[in-house]
């Protein structure tokens, strides 16, 4: 009988006192498979160790004030890296473009009627300096203005369907994430249409044309009755855009419908077609505002071990000044943020504050992004963003010295404009930043597809080389 040791827990593994040899061999058996055992899920954990040290996950965060174009950059990302994904959602977005239309002509509307009712007398004293913008406009004016009428109908269902509460349990999801704020839908009170990240979702039910050679086969198109309306005022809705004389109201009243977001008025019959199915192109030029957080996550092949693939987030936020405290929590993990400051709103005010010029604003929250402690190890990508509408409104005799002074006598050209916001949101970088980093900065326009995928494989690059810097340091 073996000696009792002073380690209890020996005592009670140690092999009974009386066993037999048979006994022993099959308690030394069992013993043997079982280390087997231990031994594999050992190997297990450390597999599975190893693998999460290497699952990197890249945190890009896309800032800027509301229309900078943050969903817009976002969407070309999705075109560039999950192309299948982004062409299978444009059906989505067909009701997002029929609102856009209907909001263009609205606009336009409200022009006309307001001179109708100045010329019949019927305008509100007061608001008088009207005489100057006043164009005469006739009775088939006014008829065409009663008979789109009828816009107002498809508008608000348009409204309804893509408000729609989505469903639990849709693979969509999985993608789109709605991160915060459920149930943040909401007209605004300049009507702008806003919807929550995966408004996509009722819409995955309706059934639309595809492009011709839509591989389900099918021709029917979905013709929905707002679609159907559209259709049928389609002669109207052109007829009124076309009219030298309400061209001529609005020049006068300076209601510049081309230069709001979501323009596609030159495009009516194609986009007001019963079988229209929308472009790319459409897609990227949609407006459709942003009301809380919404993430998208990918797989992109590292080039230093092409066996992995990184798992990106980019995360679009909210751009009015009541969302931006939301925008905090993500500045933790962030790898690099782009800030976008759409530079052609040189002479325009925030929808949600019009005494701020909205390119104040953008330098004001530039500032604040560059001196932001929690952000001073990321690396700031500027995108000075709608390049093509700065370009147009300086060959359109725009004089970009009468909104920022310091400007000067300096060429009114997109040279000479592009170099010097260049210059001004660097010195700030230069200033504010807690400690020096390097000053990334691209012109861009990014509803162009060709110029913004060369610039988001360049942003790729710089994130990927900061991040190979930071593991190297670590
Ligand atoms: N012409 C032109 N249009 C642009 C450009 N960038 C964005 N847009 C358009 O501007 C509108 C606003 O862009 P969004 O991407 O929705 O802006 P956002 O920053 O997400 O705005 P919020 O969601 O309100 O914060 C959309 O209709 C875009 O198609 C650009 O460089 N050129
Ligand atoms: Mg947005």
């Amino acid at each position: 009988m073996p000696a009792k040791s002073n380690d209890p827990f020996a005592d009670m593994l140690a092999p009974p006192a009386n066993e037999t040899p048979a006994e022993r061999q099959m308690r030394e058996e069992m013993e043997r498979a079982a280390k087997l055992r231990s031994d594999e899920i050992d190997e297990e954990l450390k597999k599975e160790r190893t693998a999460l040290k290497s699952k990197r996950v890249m945190k890009l965060l896309l800032l800027g004030q509301s229309e900078s174009g943050k969903s817009t950059t976002l969407r070309q990302f999705q075109l560039a890296y999950t192309p299948a994904a982004f062409k299978a959602e444009r059906a989505t977005w067909r009701g997002v473009i029929q609102l856009n239309v209907v909001r263009s002509i609205r606009l336009i509307l409200d022009t006309v009627v307001d001179a109708l009712d100045h010329q019949n007398g019927a305008a509100p004293s007061g608001d008088d300096d009207s005489s100057v913008d006043q164009v005469p406009l006739n009775d088939e004016h006014d008829r065409l203005r009663h008979r789109l009428d009828r816009l107002r109908d498809a508008e608000s269902k348009l409204m309804a369907q893509i408000r729609a509460p989505a469903e639990e349990g849709d693979g969509f999801a999985q993608r789109v994430a709605d991160k915060i704020n459920q149930d943040a839908i909401q007209a605004r009170a300049d009507k702008e249409l806003a919807v929550r990240a995966n408004w996509k979702q009722p819409f995955q039910r309706l059934r639309l044309p595809g492009p011709r050679s839509s591989l389900d086969g099918g021709d029917e198109a979905f013709v929905d009755e707002p679609t159907e309306i559209i259709h049928e005022l389609r002669q109207d809705m052109a007829a009124l855009w076309n009219d030298p004389d309400v061209r001529e109201l609005l020049r006068r009243r300076k209601v510049r419908i081309e230069e709001i977001s979501g323009f596609f008025l030159n495009d009516l019959e194609r986009v007001t077609a019963r079988n229209y199915f929308p472009t790319s192109d459409d897609v990227l030029r949609a407006r459709l505002k942003t009301e809380g957080v919404s993430e998208y996550v990918f797989q992109m092949e590292m080039p230093e071990a092409r066996a992995h693939a990184a798992e990106w987030r980019i995360v679009d936020v909210g751009g009015t000044r009541s969302q931006r405290a939301a925008w905090m929590p993500f500045f933790d993990d962030a790898n690099a943020i782009i800030f976008l400051a759409p530079i052609s709103a040189f002479d325009q005010v925030l929808a949600e504050d019009r005494s701020v010029n909205r390119l104040e604003d953008s330098v004001t929250l530039w500032k604040q992004i560059c001196q932001n402690k929690l952000l001073e190890h990321i690396e700031l990508i500027l995108f000075l963003n709608k390049m093509d509408i700065l370009e147009a409104k300086l060959n359109s005799g725009v004089r970009l010295a009468k909104y920022v002074r310091n400007f000067g006598e300096r060429p009114n050209d997109i040279e000479t404009a592009a170099k010097y916001f260049r210059s001004k949101f660097h010195a700030i970088h230069r200033e504010y930043s807690p400690q020096p980093r390097k000053f990334y900065c691209f012109t861009t326009s990014v509803t162009d597809v060709v110029q913004t995928s060369g610039i988001l494989a360049a942003v790729r690059d710089i994130i990927i080389r900061q991040h190979l810097k930071e593991s190297r340091l670590m």
